[in-house]
């Protein structure tokens, strides 16, 4: 019979053992530069303006567009649970409330306005965060005003941005988070929040880097924001555009946020990565987009992935390649899973 050898090499190399660097689970916690813990987790929220609303998402698993009435209800566990921080975006489902220039996305009555203020009363130590864009608001989709050429009226979207933006901080955001991508927003933001006597208490987190892709299906049936002609490629970058998003974030720093979000996540690492160097004094988050999570649990459900595994896995890549924030629809499964 055939004898098995051992080769006999000189062992002196020390430095190629790596496993006794890990061999151990408090190593295994030990290696990650970054442990994922619950007060990263910021966990999208979708108000529409039906008070009584509570429709399931077929697209997005789990999760549901609530009403102002419904909201308390569904988050005081999760708040219980850890959950410090929460994104909201508006929804107007009535008839004739959407127009040109996106006026429902700060009236007084409207979803965001009324969510703001009743979050604030029922959870005072939950961070409250807004999405700014005109998109869910306007007649044509698109996230900022329009010349009759039905390109953006860069100006124009900049100072209703503004205003936007300005109203929620007045309203009781902690912070504005302008995810419409059009040129310029940053700085007329921070100026109107200065001129307003707000920009000491109000965090502007800017979408710096966020691309137009394949990955936001889900949200536009949840937030009924799909552009009625025409994409977003001209203000939104190309999947491609590196150098261009490094031009962005470097733009968005200069303009005064207070942190970046790059979008999506599991995608665009690199960018992450980038945004961690040239923003490097600055927070930056991931925004693990809906197509992302849809994609997850479709691969758990057909049993190619166990979700909280690949769950933990995608997010700490977010990260390793820099990121400290993470706003996630699976923040949740989260909060169970790291109370475990
Ligand atoms: N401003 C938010 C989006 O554009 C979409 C996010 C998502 O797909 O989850
Ligand atoms: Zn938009
Ligand atoms: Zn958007």
């Amino acid at each position: 019979m055939h004898t098995a050898e051992f080769l006999d090499v000189d062992h002196t190399d020390i430095s190629s053992v790596l496993a006794g660097g890990y061999n151990h689970p408090l190593l295994r916690e030990w290696q990650n530069e970054r442990q994922l813990v619950k007060n990263m987790l910021i966990f999208p929220l979708f108000i529409s303006d039906d008070p009584e609303d509570c429709t399931a998402i077929e697209s997005l698993p789990n999760i549901k567009r609530f009403g102002v009435n419904k909201l308390a209800s569904y988050l005081r566990p999760l708040v219980a649970k850890g959950l410090r921080s929460v994104i909201l975006f508006g929804v107007p489902l009535k008839d004739g409330v959407k127009d040109p220039i996106g006026t429902a996305a700060d009236d007084p009555n409207g979803p965001v306005i009324q969510g703001i203020k009743l979050l604030r009363r029922e959870f005072p130590e939950l961070y409250i965060m807004c999405d700014v864009c005109l998109c869910e608001y306007t007649s044509h989709g698109h996230c900022g005003v329009l010349y009759d050429d039905g390109t953006i009226n860069r100006e124009l979207s900049v100072s209703r941005i503004a205003a936007v933006a300005v109203n929620y901080a007045k309203a009781g955001a902690h912070c504005v988070a302008p995810s419409d991508m059009i040129d310029g927003r940053i700085k007329d933001i921070k100026r109107g929040l200065i001129r307003a006597g707000l920009a000491h208490k109000t965090f502007v987190m800017s979408y710096a880097a966020k691309f137009s892709g394949n990955l936001y299906g889900p949200f536009r049936d949840a937030a009924c924001s799909a552009p009625s002609h025409g994409d977003r490629k001209c203000y939104q970058l190309p999947p491609g555009g590196r150098g261009l998003a490094r031009r962005a974030l470097k733009r968005d720093v200069a303009e005064g946020a207070d942190g970046i979000i790059v979008k999506p996540s599991t995608f665009y690492l690199d960018i992450m990565c980038d945004a961690s160097e040239i923003c490097r004094d600055l927070p930056i988050c991931a925004y693990h987009v809906s197509g992302e999570y849809a994609m997850l649990h479709a691969a758990a459900e057909k049993g190619i992935v166990d979700l909280k595994t690949i769950a933990f896995e995608s997010h700490q890549g977010f990260l390793r390649a820099g990121a400290r924030l993470i706003i996630t629809y699976l923040a949740p499964e989260f909060l169970d899973w790291l109370s475990e």
